[in-house]
């Protein structure tokens, strides 16, 4: 069976909504690999009780790790709640985080109303899915 493997991450004031919006998922979170970063991980992990791979802090390199795993082809989707009205420390790795979703064709919810569409879409997890992955061609 095919594993698929989601990102969640939230921003400090963000992070409640994202466990709210969690639970109202549950049926599908329950058959996604999660990953997450560190803060938002633990709390998905007490809040909810699914099993998460905790990154580090967004702050951290985290953000950062999760970039990586979709340069290595690793990544369905990212569900990333950040905050439009506080400034983040680690802005350039957010920014960089979500132009990667862009550069691999990996689908991104930025805010609740998104993913709500994102995860009841039937091409969600469908086997029959397959989003171009682009072929890129660097000359030195
Ligand atoms: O800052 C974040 C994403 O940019 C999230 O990090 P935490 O989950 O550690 O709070």
């Amino acid at each position: 069976m095919q594993e698929y493997t989601i990102a969640l991450v939230a921003h400090d004031h963000k992070k409640s909504e994202l466990i709210q919006w969690i639970n109202t998922h549950i049926d599908v979170m329950k058959k996604c690999k999660i990953v997450a970063t560190g803060t938002t991980g633990k709390l998905i992990a007490t809040e909810t009780g699914l099993e998460v791979k905790r990154y580090q802090s967004g702050p951290l390199g985290g953000d950062q790790q999760i970039g990586a795993l979709i340069a290595e082809g690793g990544l369905t989707a990212l569900f990333f709640f950040w905050d439009p009205l506080n400034p983040a420390p680690h802005d350039p790795d957010v920014k960089a985080l979500l132009r990667l979703c862009s550069v691999w064709n990996v689908p991104v919810a930025c805010n609740a109303a998104s993913a709500d569409l994102m995860v009841t879409s039937p091409l969600f997890l469908s086997s029959d899915y397959h989003p171009v992955k682009p072929k890129y061609e660097r000359s030195l």
